[in-house]
């Protein structure tokens, strides 16, 4: 059961196809809504998963912006009867449920029925631990805080967590933020309820809080990534589900340019940035005279002049058939954590500019952590525009493949690409950690 959203939903439909390569047996029921249903209708699963529906019971996922809290509302106390009475329907007893950790109300589906509950988190670990410890922040004094006085603060005392700026937290620590601060609080605290907790990230990516949080549970905790379609990748493995043979225009353009020549943009599915720190944007990396492969979702007259020469702006693509094809040298990233996963499963350097919510953390944890990309901007979100003239410098100097400190974060990037391909290898960390928890939950082990 993932959480209605794309940064979710990715990582739960990677995850079920991992388990039915593993064990071809295992029956998976993949539950999400009607709607979600017709967005998924390209997806090719293999037979052994099936997709399940409950009724449109939420807000729409083309308008849920206009009013996200109604939305979180509506997740929080819509879906619960309908998930119940599909569990009714289903032909074969349940052995586990697999729920995103903000479907907390399935831990107690769960328990009622004597079913063991998997939560799934599918954000970076330091940044559950962040919330996991949302009382030791309280306890040192740094909540609540005004960032523009304290911003620059280091945390230090979150067990496995370098030292963070107050800035690199979660945004929902501050301003209207707050509105999804407790519920997200909540969810985290259901955990101790589960069964299991499961993250999509690799042991290799972030081994100290892993190994902190370990402590705190009496239940197994799995690191099962980097969750990302990597087994789609190669059109000749047994693993790979798609049927498209059509090589997609975007993949013919980037096979006619030169190695690492390509910036690959794409801010995320849900939220951007404002109007006019878009224009910048656009302005100042085609300005860059670098080439680009832009994903934008048709945003009001963004490209209306046209992209240049240089660039190539499509609606959607294969993100990390993208990230991994030669050509492309660089991301700029909103840091979702799906898109960190896969920058740094492909072993390319990002350009961090953060949005919104985890995304900050995520960009702490790509620039200072793994040393694999550089800030967009350094100060508070939404303080100033970062001009065109100033981003068009910063692209030139990121793709300069003779910048020393650019060579410096390939290298980076290419040992974190080679930890992330260690824990998905067979008897790697994530591999083994998937075994573990398949035996357990086929051999009904709570605990
Ligand atoms: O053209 C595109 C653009 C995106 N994607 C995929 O869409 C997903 C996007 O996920 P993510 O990078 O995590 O961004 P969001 O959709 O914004 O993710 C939400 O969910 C994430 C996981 O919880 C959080 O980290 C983010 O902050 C939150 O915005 C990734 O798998 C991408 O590969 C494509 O396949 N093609």
């Amino acid at each position: 059961m993932p959480y209605p959203g794309r940064g979710h939903i990715n990582p739960m439909i990677n995850l079920c196809k991992l388990m039915s390569f593993k064990h071809p047996d295992i029956v998976v029921s993949l539950v999400v809504t009607e709607e979600w249903k017709s967005f998924l209708s390209s997806y090719i699963l293999p037979s052994k998963i099936h997709l399940n529906t409950i009724p449109n019971v939420i807000p729409s996922e083309l308008i849920r912006a206009k009013d996200f809290p109604g939305f979180l509302e509506a997740v929080a106390t819509k879906m619960e009867a309908p998930f119940e009475q599909l569990l009714d329907r289903l032909d074969s007893p349940v052995n586990a449920i697999i729920a995103d950790t903000y479907l907390d109300w399935v831990i107690g589906v769960g328990n009622r029925r004597n079913i063991p509950v998997a939560s799934l988190w599918t954000m970076s670990a330091a940044v559950f631990s962040i919330l996991h410890n949302f009382d030791l922040l309280v306890g040192y004094g740094h909540f609540p805080i005004s960032l523009s006085e304290r911003g620059e603060e280091r945390v230090d005392y979150i067990p496995g967590i370098p030292p963070t700026r107050l800035l690199d937290f979660p945004t929902i620590f501050n301003g209207t933020g707050r509105q999804t601060l407790y519920k997200a609080l909540k969810s985290v605290s259901m955990v101790s309820k589960a069964q299991y907790l499961l993250f999509t990230s690799a042991y290799e990516l972030e081994p100290s809080v892993i190994d902190a949080l370990k402590l705190n549970f009496c239940f197994p905790l799995y690191s099962l990534g980097p969750m990302v379609p990597y087994f789609e990748l190669d059109p000749n493995s047994n693993l790979a589900t798609s049927d498209d043979q059509k090589v997609p225009e975007y993949l013919q353009w980037l096979n006619s340019q030169q190695k690492n020549s390509v910036l690959y943009v794409s801010m995320g599915s849900f939220l951007s940035v404002s109007s006019a720190q878009m224009d910048e944007i656009v302005a100042g990396v085609i300005n860059s005279g670098v080439r680009f492969l832009w994903v934008s979702r048709g945003e009001k007259g963004l490209f209306e002049d046209g992209c240049g020469d240089l660039g190539l702006v499509v609606p959607w693509c294969d993100q990390l058939r993208v990230l991994c094809h030669p050509s492309v040298g660089g991301f700029w990233t909103h840091c979702g954590w799906n898109s960190t996963l896969e920058a740094a499963f492909a072993g390319v350097p990002m350009l961090a500019s953060p949005i919104i919510w985890d995304q900050t953390s995520n960009s702490k944890k790509i620039v200072e952590d793994w040393k694999i990309g550089w800030r967009v901007k350094q100060g508070v979100e939404g303080e100033n525009l970062v001009t065109r003239e100033e981003i068009a410098k910063l692209v030139q100097s990121f793709m300069d493949k003779e910048n020393s400190e650019v060579i410096e974060m390939r290298e980076k990037a290419k040992e974190v690409q080679e930890a992330c391909q260690a824990a998905i290898s067979e008897r790697g960390s994530s591999d083994s950690n998937l075994d573990f928890f398949l035996r357990d939950i086929s051999q009904g082990q709570a605990k």
